[in-house]
């Protein structure tokens, strides 16, 4: 695979606050910034007309829940019925975030592993469970991510200086966050 270029849009969705800026920073950067971060996000206001705009095309979506708060799974499954409407496409990626604090301590899991793994069978995603903050899964995620949509698309190889280069990771993909 290394070598090859390929071009494909990546959103990532999730409620606010989930850690969606710190996957893509440790996995583009490998580092883990304490935030919360300055982004450019869609503010609530603006989301309705924002959203439709920023999937629309998406070949895969990282839909992200904080594995310590249950009310950021309820807003998941709210994304994933936008796509499932809107992106018949879209491969969706359900991604539980800041595992680590459940490394501290177990009883702060709000979400549960096999819920999340039975609903994910159901609508045929695939779940991981990351921490920006260790590293863990997260290039599994986005590798995940990457051969899937080589393996089921006819991909286009890029002959610009522009796309994915599946070898280097420092070269990003196309993504942003949006929240809600
Ligand atoms: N412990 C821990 N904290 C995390 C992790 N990921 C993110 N955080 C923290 O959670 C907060 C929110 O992270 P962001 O990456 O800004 O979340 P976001 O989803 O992009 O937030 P919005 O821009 O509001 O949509 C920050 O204080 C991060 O440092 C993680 O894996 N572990």
């Amino acid at each position: 695979m290394s070598g090859q270029r390929v071009d494909v849009k990546v959103v990532m969705l999730g409620k606010e606050y989930v850690g969606k800026t710190s996957l893509v920073e440790r996995y583009v950067h490998d580092r883990f910034l304490v935030g919360p971060y300055q982004n450019d996000t869609a503010g609530s206001e603006r989301y309705e007309a924002m959203s439709r705009i920023y999937y629309r095309g998406a070949k895969a979506a990282i839909v992200c829940y904080d594995l310590t708060d249950s009310s950021s799974f309820e807003r998941a499954k709210f994304w994933v019925k936008e796509l499932r409407n809107l992106e018949e496409g879209c491969q969706i990626y359900l991604c539980g975030t800041k595992s680590d604090l459940l490394e501290e301590d177990r009883r702060r899991r709000r979400v549960d592993f096999h819920d999340v793994q039975d609903y994910a069978d159901n609508i045929k995603a695939q779940l991981f469970e990351t921490s920006s903050k260790t590293g863990q899964s997260v290039d599994e995620l986005f590798q995940k991510v990457a051969e899937d949509y080589v393996s089921v698309a006819a991909f286009q190889v890029m002959t610009e200086d522009k796309g994915v280069d599946l070898g280097q990771k420092a070269n990003p993909y196309f993504y942003s966050c949006c929240h809600h």
